[in-house]
């Protein structure tokens, strides 16, 4: 098992746009609920001065990483900034980190995940994504209506389609440990793929299905609650339980949100972009003054044995 002294959080940063806000309102709520590990943001070299100051204000571990690009047959993918998001190819590449918890930038933390890092070693953890947005209008689960959040509602044609898809993680949250080994083997395989809607996500789940890999191993919605389950799969959520929320679909975003996209301006959109906000607009949660109040406490009370020892002499 990894040593806690070799475990962290790590995001991805990418451009010099709006992104750098969602970090910064990752990195407040794993202050809030108290995380024990930092948060590394693996970020590009198109991510402006400015930007990295206000992260490094925030407490964040800076490292840069080289982009990485799919083979030059790019195809067209479901929204054309996927492209850089293969950069999180990179994250095996962390080897300081014996295990790491990856998060996107949109995603929000409302209770503690530490014992995610106390998963068993060698397998590759993260959860079961949903074929129902429309974005998946290229694939035959979206064509016939199939979903792996609700396999009995239409059922799978496999004297059509031959075999169920295998279960497809989503890219927003994993658990993994970074290994030299397997990054070779990912740039490596990423040479001869074809690239595909989902861009990584589709290249990850390839490459975790194999078993010589490690595996895939799927835990609870709780720890990545994908914003379109609330209309898609309702009977799959239970909100009191959810710890990590992903503002995936278009328009959830909070720092850009109007509430006019669609699906956008259901009342638990809105209280999920709602807690959001007061994450990231509570100054408590700020690094400095995070640390100045531990510092405090550590200074107040001096323990009582050191008090009668002073008494003493
Ligand atoms: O301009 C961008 C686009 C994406 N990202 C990173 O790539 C992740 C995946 O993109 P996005 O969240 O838009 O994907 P979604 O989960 O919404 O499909 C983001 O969370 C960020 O960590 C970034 O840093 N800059
Ligand atoms: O580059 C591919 C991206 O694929 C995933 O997003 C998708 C996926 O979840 C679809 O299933 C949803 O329908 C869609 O809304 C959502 O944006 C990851 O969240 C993101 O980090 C990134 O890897």
């Amino acid at each position: 098992m990894s040593s806690p002294r070799c475990r962290a959080y790590v995001t991805f940063l990418a451009g010099n746009g709006d992104y750098v806000k969602g970090v910064v309102g990752l990195i407040k709520s794993l202050r809030k609920v108290k995380s024990a590990y930092p948060l590394v943001v693996a970020m590009l070299a198109d991510v402006p001065k400015a930007h990295r100051e206000l992260l490094l204000d925030q407490g964040c571990i800076i490292r840069d990483i080289e982009q990485v690009y799919p083979p030059q047959n790019t195809g067209s993918f479901a929204r054309q900034y996927y492209i850089v998001n293969y950069s999180k190819l990179q994250l095996w590449n962390l080897t300081e980190y014996s295990k790491i918890v990856f998060l996107d930038a949109d995603v929000g933390v409302y209770e503690n995940i530490d014992h995610l890092f106390d998963l068993p070693d060698g397998k590759f953890y993260a959860v079961n994504d949903c074929f129902c947005e429309p974005e998946w209008g290229h694939s035959p689960q979206f064509q016939i209506g199939y979903c792996q959040q609700c396999p009995e509602k239409v059922a799978w044609p496999a004297h059509k389609l031959g075999p169920r898809p295998s279960p497809y993680f989503n890219t927003g949250m994993f658990v993994t440990e970074p290994n030299n080994e397997t990054f070779q083997k990912l740039i490596s395989m990423l040479q001869d793929a074809t690239p595909t809607a989902f861009a990584e996500q589709d290249f990850l789940n390839i490459f975790f299905e194999d078993i010589h890999n490690g595996g895939y191993v799927p835990i609870p919605s709780v720890y990545n609650l994908i914003v379109g389950m609330l209309w898609r799969h309702p009977e799959n959520v239970e909100s009191d339980k959810i710890k990590v929320f992903h503002y995936c679909s278009r328009g959830a975003k909070p720092w850009r949100y109007t509430g006019k996209e669609t699906n956008m301006d259901r009342e638990d959109v809105k209280m999920w972009v709602k807690k959001w906000w007061d994450v990231y607009n509570d100054k408590s949660l700020d690094y400095k003054v995070t640390m100045n109040k531990i510092a405090e406490e550590k200074d107040d009370p001096v323990p009582a044995k050191i008090v009668i020892a002073a008494k003493n002499n």
